[in-house]
């Protein structure tokens, strides 16, 4: 049972970044602002009121579909989807059916084994609904108010096929579509419920169930994999799956049932009266594409010499590939290392993006690097301050300052010399043991003039040459 074959289809709505909303006018800025101030007779949906296609929403879905390898439809239609909930004004999403923008793409990935294609269904177009915000506690004084500000944004829809074989190779997936639709600059990633994912799953031989409107990265892949447990448990205890539709709790990280497929609803689609169908095929010939991830990590293994592994960190997000453009200019390989393994990792301690690290404080601290002036210990020290003031709202003080105020300066050879002659003359115990084989001995020696220099030695130097001034003695 352990074997059997986990089977994953993500369905991702993306929002796309246009100024104006997918059938009127108004502003899509609308985070900053009170509820319902972006709101006109279209978008709230009132009798009498006609949608107009947005024209920019349109040529960002066909930049993702040229992106994704898709073919576009000669003719595709926009579609009324019917169902009553408060955040759906009219009673119905304008959305794409059985004649979506675009079809049958592809994504490659670097899959649980090796790199993978992953097959995409369709793409299409539609709106967002409003948002629900549900005030007070669950037992009392509850009560949900409505914010239509969202509804009308443009989304895109990408469905997959069921390609994907683990929960940790949908959060690769969904890792390299952010940074294609980064690249395409169609979307922002960074504005909350940006993209939001449905996740499909089952177990070869069972039915699939399906984990709706999930909207972190980190949250499918949790999602899933307690899916994978729970759905296992259910076939070893002999039972089986249901298909149904399920919620991920994120506090929990548990998924719960919310409706049954005997109660889904019959959505009675129809094509969209008060719209034309879009003949837009042709348009994509004129449509170039940036240069997207793939392409980008060839470009840095080749023109910087990074490595692969390296290039493709530093490529998974268009503003960490821009931000190591503009810091490897005077050594690239350096600049590599010390943004990938180091900057990455204490970015990520403090769940910060990249934007937390000022570039030009960064190349001043490569420069120290570089120049020898500073050990890397004290150079993670540094990167640390800096990111610690970040979060403190600081302004944070330039590398050369620390390492003035600090002391951090890197001892001479003059001075590493002298202090291993005071190391020496003061531990004979200890040089005794050295003389007679103990290898410890000579860790012990590297670790007492590492003391009064208060670190500020390169380790490795210290050890040869503490040694070759003990071997010069015998
Ligand atoms: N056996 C399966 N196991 C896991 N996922 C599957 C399986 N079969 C299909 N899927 C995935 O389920 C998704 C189906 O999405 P689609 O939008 O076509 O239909 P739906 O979920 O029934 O409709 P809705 O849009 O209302 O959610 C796709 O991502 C597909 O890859
Ligand atoms: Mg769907
Ligand atoms: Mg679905």
């Amino acid at each position: 049972m352990e074997d059997l074959e986990t089977i994953i289809g993500l369905e991702i709505h993306c929002q796309l970044n246009t100024k104006s909303k997918m059938f009127c006018s108004c502003s899509t800025d609308f985070r900053d602002n009170e509820p319902n101030t972006h709101t006109c007779p279209v978008c709230l949906g009132l009798p009498g009121s006609m949608p107009m296609v947005n024209k920019r929403a349109i040529e960002f879905a066909l930049k993702v579909g040229k992106a994704l390898n898709c073919t576009i439809r000669d003719e595709s239609e926009f579609s009324r989807k019917n169902y009553f909930y408060p955040d759906l004004n009219k009673a119905y999403q304008i959305t794409q059916y059985d004649k979506p923008l675009a079809e049958w793409g592809k994504l490659l990935i670097d899959g649980d084994n090796g790199e993978k294609e992953v097959r995409i269904t369709r793409i299409h177009l539609e709106e967002d609904p409003g948002r629900s915000v549900h005030m007070g506690t669950t037992d009392r004084g509850k009560y949900t108010l409505v914010d239509y500000n969202r509804a009308g944004i443009p989304l895109i829809e990408i469905v997959t096929e069921p390609d994907l074989r683990s929960p940790k190779e949908a959060r690769k997936f969904l890792n390299k579509l952010r940074a294609t639709l980064e690249y395409l600059n169609v979307f922002d990633s960074e504005k909350e419920g940006s993209l939001r994912v449905d996740a499909n799953i089952s177990l070869k031989g069972s039915e699939r169930v399906e984990v709706k409107n999930i909207s972190s990265y980190k949250g499918v892949e949790k999602a899933l994999t307690f899916e994978v447990t729970r759905q296992r448990n259910l076939l070893r205890r002999g039972q089986i799956v249901t298909r149904e539709t399920r919620h991920f709790v994120e506090a929990r990280g548990v998924t719960t049932s919310s409706r049954s497929k005997e109660e889904e609803n019959d959505y009675r689609y129809f094509p969209e009266p008060d719209l034309l169908p879009l003949r837009v095929a042709s348009w994509v010939d004129a449509i170039e594409l940036p240069e997207l991830p793939d392409a980008r990590r060839e470009r840095f293994i080749s023109q910087y010499g990074v490595s692969p592994e390296h290039a493709k960190t530093l490529t998974g997000g268009l503003k960490l590939a821009e931000f190591y453009e503009t810091v490897a200019s005077e050594d690239p390989a350096l600049a590599a290392t010390w943004t990938a393994d180091y900057l990455l990792g204490e970015l990520n301690y403090r769940d910060f993006s990249i934007d937390a690290m000022p570039s030009d404080l960064f190349r001043e601290l490569l420069t120290l690097i570089k120049s020898d002036t500073i050990t890397d210990k004290s150079a993670v020290e540094i990167l640390r301050l800096i990111l610690d003031a970040v979060k403190d709202g600081k302004k944070p003080e330039r590398p050369q300052e620390i390492v003035s105020r600090l002391g951090l300066a890197k001892t001479s050879g003059d001075q590493v010399t002298a202090m291993i002659q005071e190391v020496i003359a003061e531990q004979q115990a200890a040089i005794d043991d050295y003389y007679a084989g103990k290898m410890q001995a000579l860790n012990f020696l590297v670790g007492q003039v590492m003391k009064k220099c208060r670190g500020r030695a390169d380790p490795g130097h210290l050890n040869t040459l503490l040694k070759e001034i003990l071997d010069k003695k015998v």
